[in-house]
């Protein structure tokens, strides 16, 4: 049985202020029904993980290089993540796609050095709206999930999570029968690749515009197994009814 995921991703916002949130949030959730990780800046990983030791809230990082060391200037790797204290890794979301033009091969290179030291991989795929009007998505989503992930996933070291670009900070969410769509597609393609055992136990996230007024119809949504949230994660007071709607999905 999947144990669902509520993520939040605060991408490029929050100073050393922001981690009062962390305490928050691990005040109203100290026993949740579900995994909770919030994905602060690389600058506050560190002292993320240490508000965070003893209580439920895990912490990820928003992103690794391929390479274990060397002259890479400004980037950081997998194995500087786990000695942070995280465990989980966000790699290939649409705004790394876009702004550092990160391919699939990327992705999955840095998917591979993620799993290399223990990390579980959150790897992002979604199409754009020009995409979705040409009736695209499934081959978008097919051709970035073959290329993004590594062969050498278990399932539990993996979490996919499907990122609509055009939904993603607009307040735009795609129907529920849409994202079912694409996450029935995501859990058969991983089955013909890895088979059963592995497919089921990788956690299928929706990501996009993810509110607490949308939360309980999202997650009602067969094969939604969480969400990644971004600027809804950025105050407890919000991201804590997302967690509640979750724990409370079936
Ligand atoms: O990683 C999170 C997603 O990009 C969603 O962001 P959003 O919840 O602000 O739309």
């Amino acid at each position: 049985m999947r144990r669902k995921l509520a993520a939040g991703n605060w991408k490029m916002n929050g100073t050393g202020q922001a981690l009062s949130e962390l305490a928050d949030l691990a005040r109203a959730h100290p026993d949740p029904a579900c995994d909770i990780l919030i994905c602060p800046p690389a600058t506050l990983l560190h002292r993320a993980v240490q508000i965070s030791a003893d209580n439920a809230i895990n912490v990820g990082a928003q992103d690794c290089h391929a390479e274990a060391s060397g002259a890479h200037t400004g980037d950081i790797s997998a194995e500087m993540i786990l000695d942070a204290g995280a465990r989980h890794v966000i790699l290939g979301h649409s705004e790394r796609r876009q702004d550092h033009g990160e391919s699939d091969a990327a992705v999955c290179a840095k998917a591979q050095a993620a799993l290399n030291v223990g990390l579980t991989a959150i790897i992002c795929l979604g199409e754009t709206l020009a995409q979705r009007d040409a009736s695209a998505t499934l081959d978008i989503i097919a051709g970035q999930l073959s290329g993004s992930v590594p062969d050498a996933v278990t399932g539990e070291n993996l979490v996919i999570a499907y990122e609509p670009i055009w939904a993603i900070g607009s307040g735009r969410i795609p129907e529920p029968a849409q994202i079912g769509e694409v996450h029935g597609f995501l859990r058969a393609r991983l089955k013909e690749r890895f088979g059963a055992d592995i497919s089921d136990a990788v956690r299928l996230l929706y990501g996009g515009s993810v509110k607490p007024e949308n939360a309980a119809e999202i997650f009602a949504v067969p094969d939604v197994d969480g969400a990644l949230v971004g600027g809804a994660s950025l105050k407890a007071a919000e991201f804590s009814p997302i967690i509640a709607a979750l724990e409370a999905s079936d």
